[in-house]
């Protein structure tokens, strides 16, 4: 299990982390969920030793893991940790770069482990092309194979899928994550993409301004989120005054009403969205957000009610 406390951290004066208090069960998948520069790699790259925390301490199995002050190469050999830039040998060849930490004394053994390597992260027709001819979605997927090549005991993946199309993310994103559960690696994802941390995730754990605001299933987080900040990140999100109330309501939670109700609205604009639309209109002088399954005109006139 590891165990996380920080009280504060900073690269300078100005704190980036502040009153961090947590574990992770081990086998479980973590997602850190926030927004860009709130600290979710910072918060990575101490855990994986990268860089000294003052105040504060990081351990596995009640083992305290000291930090680069106290190693001389940084990072724990039990974790993997990988970056946003990732560190690829670019002049050799993609089965060589995942196999890189995999002793060459048992080669047969060796080759196996690269070819089921390569098969969870769809590459096995590159196994020989050298990295730099790979384009930035591919070489993402090979640092992800070489991150879990040694099977490490918690893998800490910093915006894993940034860089893969959406045709290949979701298949890929099934494939590891049933991977690391399969094999009991315990796993924290820092993600910007909601979506992700919602399908994949065990917990999730909303990150702003260095702290964690709200943790919860993903479940119990999309249906509860705390405040607009936190449900903003789900989805379009309607702050709605109705009898001296206000209410926050996601798209699908209003639905047309054959009914005349308090909640009359203008519509300003459809949008298409796959198997449903987004339709942007106008109540109180605030603009609402609702889900159908067909367009409206601007201009048209229509009742909401809601179905939470
Ligand atoms: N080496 C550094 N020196 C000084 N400040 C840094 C350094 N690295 C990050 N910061 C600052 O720390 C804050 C948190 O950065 P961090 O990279 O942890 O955020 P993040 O949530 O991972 O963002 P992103 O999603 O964009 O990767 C930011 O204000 C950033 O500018």
């Amino acid at each position: 299990m590891l165990n996380v406390k920080i009280q504060h951290f900073g690269y300078t004066e100005e704190i980036v982390l502040k009153n961090l208090d947590f574990s992770v069960e081990k086998g479980t998948h973590i997602s850190i969920l926030g927004e860009s520069g709130c600290g979710k790699s910072t918060l990575l790259k101490i855990i994986y030793g990268l860089l000294h925390v003052e105040n504060g301490t990081v351990s596995w199995d009640d083992n305290e893991l000291l930090g680069p002050n106290f190693n001389l190469v940084p990072g724990e050999p039990f974790i993997k940790y990988l970056a946003q830039d990732f560190d690829l040998m670019p002049y050799i060849s993609v089965a060589d770069n995942i196999g890189k930490h995999l002793s060459r004394r048992f080669m047969q053994h060796r080759k196996e482990r690269i070819a089921e390597l390569l098969e969870v992260v769809a590459m096995t027709a590159f196994a020989e092309v050298h990295v730099k001819l790979l384009s930035g979605g591919q070489k993402q997927r090979v640092a992800l194979a070489r991150a879990i090549a040694k099977e490490p005991e918690l893998l800490l993946l910093d915006e894993p899928f940034s860089h893969i199309d959406n045709f290949r993310r979701n298949a890929l994103r099934r494939n590891l994550y049933a991977y690391l559960k399969k094999e009991e690696i315990t796993c924290i994802t820092a993600t910007h993409d909601s979506e992700e941390a919602l399908s994949f995730s065990d917990e999730i754990k909303m990150m702003r301004d260095g702290t964690f605001i709200q943790t919860d299933t993903p479940e119990a987080l999309f249906q509860n989120p705390k405040d607009a900040y936190v449900a903003s990140f789900f989805s379009d999100i309607n702050e709605l005054e109705i009898d001296g109330k206000t209410l926050l309501l996601m798209p699908h939670q209003l639905k047309i009403s054959e009914d005349e109700t308090a909640i009359e609205v203008e519509i300003l604009k459809s949008y298409f969205k796959g198997s449903y639309y987004l339709v942007e209109g106008i109540f109180n002088n605030e603009k609402v957000y609702f889900n159908t399954n067909k367009a409206f005109e601007k201009g048209e006139d229509l009742f909401l009610k809601i179905d939470v």
